[in-house]
């Protein structure tokens, strides 16, 4: 007996032979470098994940997606799948071309023929298939800041499929999902879609939804592309791989879905049934807030909470996939177990733990209950997330020169070696000037590229952990801030202002410059004739005169203290 959820689905991929040489043909092509979320939706087209796509969507299709949530042919398709480009490319590319995909390395993943071109109205995309063109949605801002702004349409030939070198035994295209249910007997399979950690009440809660469905149970987290934020997916599969082991053996798969969302709550929850379905799954768990959004520019949520599962059930059948209803499980603390939170009588105490409560909890370094999590999964997530007092940090001083930028930074890099726990780097102004911006002057687009190496080389070591302090003058706003952005990615930044006035540090004009500068021997001479803007907004403002360097490195202490960077005992 076949079964509606086992048998083979189509691809797009070409024959092996077929692919060699159309490779070699491919070379010939105009050319187009896939963006991240481009090589997401290229994967899926050409494994039939987005079965019955044959490409990326065609004008015709487009509008009937956007407007009716369906492709020409009447079938049910929420969600634009679009080849956007830049208008350099699209330029004098005419309908009828080939051109072929490449990933970031170069390779040719497929070749498209090009039958349609146009300028989309992405106002109108935006309201039509996310609800609102406002730029808090991740999607839309996406669709506005990043996207390019021609779409082109077309049939697409595979030649081969994307590389993944991490978790390749989890990594399964729909056809493989098939075959592996088949071959297992499995007609019955709920599928989990989730883009966070699993805790104990997901466990609770998907083993409920398999055993009420009578069904056997994925996990299908997405891989590719969540909302920006998220915890990474490295260590979101770690700890799936350990919640795994909860389950009663044989039960439970997890398979890797390399999909890049878009947050469209309604319909992406539609989107994710028909993709399911490609993956051999009979049933999906729709919960509160599916692939929510969060709130929008005025502080409202995007979507309601339950809009979703309407929208998955009105479109249940030619979805083809039965939604089955995420059970809100809370736990009982006079019963030590989880239960549905509709079925608990009045006066027993439910407990509950938040998604900002635990990162509280992470980043503070506090117990993480095991009626919350399972201990392996905190293990994991604590790795990933030490508390802020063992995170990097970057301090970064500007000010004039000889404000007292190099001497107090060479307090507080001695106070904070002193304590230990943390490696500690000086990018000191003339030390960064000799070894890594050597050829570079003191012209505005000097100091730029300057400040953004200094900012660069804090960021990682701020990503590995370190603390890294710079103390070059950096006279303008717009490239600290531009440092702050590719810090903070990582860790936090402190920007400490040492407000030394000119007519101190030309007072003690310690290397003579001030001098020169006066004399016109040195152009471009920050205070004397270049600008200097001071920050508005500094974490730290410290004023040196009459005022000891031992003091100055103990205020920055200080306000490292008290942002939970460093522990004073
Ligand atoms: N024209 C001009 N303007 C400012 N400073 C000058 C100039 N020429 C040389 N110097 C010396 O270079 C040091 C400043 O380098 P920075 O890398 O910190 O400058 S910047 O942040 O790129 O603007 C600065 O060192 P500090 O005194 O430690 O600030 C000066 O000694
Ligand atoms: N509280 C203070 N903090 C830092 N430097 C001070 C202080 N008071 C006096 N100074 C003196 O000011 C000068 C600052 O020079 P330096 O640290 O090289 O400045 P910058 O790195 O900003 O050019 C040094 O001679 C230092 O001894």
């Amino acid at each position: 007996m076949t079964h509606h959820n086992q048998t083979p689905i189509p691809e797009l991929y070409v024959s092996e032979d077929a692919a060699a040489a159309l490779k070699h043909e491919a070379g010939n092509m105009p050319s187009w470098d896939l963006t991240p979320r481009q090589l997401c939706d290229l994967e899926l087209l050409m494994n039939g994940g987005f079965n019955p796509l044959k490409g990326f969507l065609t004008e015709a299709d487009y509008d009937g997606v956007v407007n009716e949530m369906r492709l020409q042919s009447g079938a049910l398709w929420p969600m634009p799948i679009t080849l956007d480009v830049s208008e350099k490319f699209a330029e004098g590319l005419e309908p009828g071309t080939d051109i072929a995909l490449r990933d970031a390395e170069g390779v040719i993943l497929a070749i498209m023929s090009v039958t349609d071109k146009w300028v989309p109205n992405k106002s109108h995309e935006a309201e039509k298939v996310f609800g609102a063109d406002d730029l808090a949605h991740p999607a839309v801002n996406y669709l506005h800041n990043t996207a390019g702004p021609v779409y082109l349409g077309g049939p697409v030939k595979g030649l081969q499929a994307p590389t993944h070198y991490d978790f390749r035994g989890r990594r399964n295209t729909p056809n493989e999902l098939r075959a592996q249910f088949k071959k297992l007997g499995w007609t019955r399979v709920v599928v989990f879609q989730t883009r966070n950690p699993l805790h104990r009440a997901h466990q609770e809660l998907t083993f409920r939804a398999a055993r009420e469905a009578q069904a056997n149970l994925m996990i299908h987290p997405v891989v590719g592309m969540t909302k920006p934020g998220d915890v990474d997916h490295f260590t979101r599969v770690r700890c799936y791989e350990a919640v795994l082991d909860k389950y009663p053996s044989a039960t439970t798969t997890l398979s890797l879905l390399n999909l890049a969302m878009r947050m469209g709550g309604p319909r992406e929850a539609v989107w994710h049934g028909l993709i399911r379905k490609n993956h051999g799954a009979t049933h999906f768990i729709v919960g509160r807030d599916h692939a929510g959004p969060g709130k929008n520019s005025a502080g409202v949520d995007f979507y309601g909470p339950y809009d979703a599962q309407e929208l998955f059930r009105k479109h249940e059948a030619e979805i083809g996939v039965e939604l089955v209803d995420f059970k809100h499980m809370v736990y009982v603390q006079e019963r030590a177990q989880y239960e549905p939170a509709d079925e608990i009588e009045e006066g027993v105490t439910v407990l509950n733990i938040s998604g900002t409560e635990l990162r509280r909890r992470l980043r503070e370094g506090l117990e993480i209950p095991e009626w919350f999590s399972f201990p392996e999964v905190v293990t994991q997530l604590r790795r990933t997330s030490p508390p802020r007092a063992r995170q990097g940090f970057t301090v970064f001083f500007t000010g004039l020169s000889g404000s007292g930028k190099s001497t107090i930074a060479n307090a507080l890099m001695v106070k904070l070696m002193e304590m230990g726990g943390r490696p500690v780097t000086l990018l000191d102004g003339d030390v960064v000037r000799k070894h890594l911006s050597s050829e570079l002057g003191f012209s505005k687009e000097h100091r730029d590229i300057n400040i953004k190496r200094i900012g660069y080389v804090a960021s990682e070591i701020t990503k590995n952990g370190g603390i890294a302090i710079c103390a070059p003058i950096a006279p303008y706003t717009a490239t600290r801030r531009a440092v702050r952005e590719m810090v903070e990615q990582y860790g936090a930044f402190v920007e400490v202002h040492v407000a030394t006035a000119l007519e101190e540090c030309e007072r003690r004009d310690r290397k003579g410059l001030y001098k020169l500068a006066r004399e016109g021997k040195i152009k471009e001479f920050t205070g004397i004739s270049d600008p200097y803007e001071e920050p508005k907004q500094p974490e730290l403002r410290v004023d040196t005169q009459d005022v000891d360097v031992d003091s100055c490195a103990h205020q920055v202490l200080l306000t490292l203290e008290n942002m939970g960077l460093i522990g004073l005992n």
